[in-house]
């Protein structure tokens, strides 16, 4: 079956719980997503791992629901459909050492059900968007932190997914290496949806059309990178007025 060309709402999350033991990761969370680059913001345990978990479904919820692209994700056909349409590039993600840039990139094509005859230039393609054309051929164990993380962006992007999920995606990329992966967000932005997981707010201000903070799971903002920057109280602390911004929403929150 082919996939639909039609998509209406790529994300919606309504009164998502999720809890480990006696721990809520998230609470009562409620989340709407379309095209763009959306920045998802928060401090340590706050929940942005376990919602992109949620998202590119590798974990289920406690309670509440997740729709991707209009699909309900407990119909498995439905599932099945919505994986091929996804990226996901985890905080911590696992490879096989041997493999080279390449087959690792081709393997992640396969697995997203990339039409065989369209492999080489899908994986030529994700490859070169990332700069690693001249590695391509190199064993992942021999690339650098930087690179290796340049390789999971690309396992994320060969199947030019509908929905794309980064958490901390700069982390380990040097500074010329960020500003282009900020330009490659905001390209993959303009047709698909794109969700960012970082603690680099400069990356938020840099390539996201607008920003969630999340605190003890909930979500306490939602609105564009000046909107956030704007809502700085000026005896707040920061370097910069959207991280003056972060500090001053979360704050508030905490207070109540
Ligand atoms: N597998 C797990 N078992 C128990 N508790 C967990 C598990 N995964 C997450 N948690 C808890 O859920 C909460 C949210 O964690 P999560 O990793 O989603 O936060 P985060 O916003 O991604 O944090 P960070 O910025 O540090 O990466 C934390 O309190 C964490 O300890």
């Amino acid at each position: 079956m082919s996939t639909p060309t039609v998509i209406g709402t790529h994300v919606e999350v309504r009164d998502l719980v999720v809890r480990f033991g006696k721990r809520t990761a998230l609470d009562g969370l409620d989340l709407t997503l379309d095209t763009g680059v959306h920045g998802l913001l928060g401090p340590n345990g706050a929940g942005k791992t376990t919602l992109m978990r949620l998202l590119a479904t590798v974990a289920k919820p406690t309670s509440g629901t997740v729709s991707l692209l209009d699909h309900d994700l407990r119909d498995h056909r439905q599932l099945r459909r919505v994986r091929r349409r996804l990226g996901y590039l985890p905080q911590h993600f696992g490879y096989y050492p041997r493999f080279t840039v390449r087959e690792f990139v081709e393997y992640f094509a396969w697995l997203k059900e990339v039409p065989a005859d369209r492999v080489p230039t899908a994986v030529d393609r994700a490859i070169e968007r990332v700069g690693l054309l001249d590695r391509a051929d190199d064993k992942l164990k021999k690339l650098s932190g930087g690179m290796l993380r340049r390789a999971g962006i690309a396992q994320a992007i060969v199947n030019d997914p509908d929905i794309l999920l980064f958490d901390e995606p700069t982390a380990g990329l040097d500074p010329e290496q960020r500003v282009e992966f900020r330009e490659l967000l905001r390209a993959i932005g303009v047709d698909a949806c794109v969700l960012v997981a970082t603690h680099l707010v400069e990356d938020v201000t840099a390539a996201c059309t607008d920003v969630t903070l999340v605190n003890g799971g909930r979500s306490v903002f939602r609105g564009t990178p000046e909107e956030l920057a704007a809502a700085a109280d000026d005896s707040v602390g920061g370097d910069s007025p959207i991280e003056r911004g972060y500090t001053t929403v979360l704050r508030a929150a905490r207070q109540g």
